[in-house]
């Protein structure tokens, strides 16, 4: 067996690299007040990569999830999906946003179940059978029943999670997901993300302000310029999986925490303290 690769940075692109899930060429996004969110934004998301958009507050990072999530429209440039150039159907993207945004008058299993219904696959034994699944997935077993007020913060973002599984997407699209939450809660949850990932092999854009949380999820990180956001540097993250605490304290992610957080700054025409 070939030994696992040590931890590293590298640039450009890798050798023998899987087909793209979707690629943006030459996207540009104006609002209709002027604003330039994007303007010459490349990005081709590789199928089951981790990876992270990292950039400063306004850089568009959100607005490039959500063209990816077809939320939005580009006033320019274009998306292409896959090798078919077909654009994924309901259920093959999963989105989760800050702000868990839960049915209050719903149980856990009843948040949960919302995308099956709105796919038309409700009902049966296959869609009780996917709920549980992905409540036992998210670690909230023996919570199916509770109302989202009888949760903490952390659980409420871990149903966000299960009920952005429950169609078993190809692609998972995550909006700055824990960043309200404290950061013992954030770190638990980038532990449970992580394993996720790894045991489910799902294709992940995750956006992020944390050089930390990105170092310690990503396969790749994106850094973006401030506005109009545009890519500018681009980093593979080749530390092992599983990540776990022995990860985050260690002098390897302290480096990579280093490397990316001075792309970060040049990203910002910055010195880095
Ligand atoms: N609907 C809109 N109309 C006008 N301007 C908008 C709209 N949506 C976003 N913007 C602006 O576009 C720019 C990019 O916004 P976006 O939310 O994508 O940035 P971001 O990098 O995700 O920021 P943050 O990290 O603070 O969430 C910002 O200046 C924002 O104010």
């Amino acid at each position: 067996m070939a030994p696992a690769p040590g931890p590293g940075v590298t640039t450009g692109t890798m050798p023998a690299t899987p087909p793209a899930i979707v690629t943006l060429a030459g996207v540009g996004r104006t609002f209709a007040n002027g604003t330039r969110a994007l303007a010459g934004l490349d990005l081709a998301v590789t199928r089951g990569e981790f990876l992270s958009l990292l950039g400063p507050s306004g850089c568009g990072k959100s607005t490039a999830l959500r063209l990816i999530a077809g939320l939005d429209r580009p006033s320019a440039g274009v998306l292409t999906w896959g090798e078919s150039g077909a654009p994924p159907r309901p259920g093959d993207l999963g989105v989760v946003f800050q702000e868990p945004t839960l049915m209050p008058w719903a149980t856990v299993a009843g948040n949960v179940r919302l995308p099956l219904r709105l796919t038309g696959g409700a009902h049966g034994g296959d869609a009780d059978a996917r709920v549980s699944a992905a409540i036992t997935r998210v670690g909230l077993d023996g919570f199916a029943g509770a109302y989202p007020r009888e949760l903490s913060g952390g659980m409420k973002m871990r149903v966000a999670i299960a009920r952005a599984l429950v169609t078993d997407p190809a692609l998972l699209l995550m909006d700055e997901p824990f960043a309200a939450l404290d950061e013992i809660t954030r770190f638990r949850l980038d532990n449970a993300l992580s394993a996720l990932w790894a045991e489910l092999g799902k294709t992940v854009v995750f956006v992020t302000h944390s050089v930390f949380e990105a170092v310690y999820l990503s396969t790749r990180i994106v850094v973006m310029a401030p506005r109009p956001g545009r890519v500018v540097a681009d980093l593979a993250i080749d530390a092992p999986f599983p990540r776990g605490e022995r990860f985050r304290t260690s002098a390897a992610f302290a480096a990579l925490c280093r490397t990316v957080a001075q792309a970060l700054a040049d990203a910002m025409g910055e010195e880095l303290a």
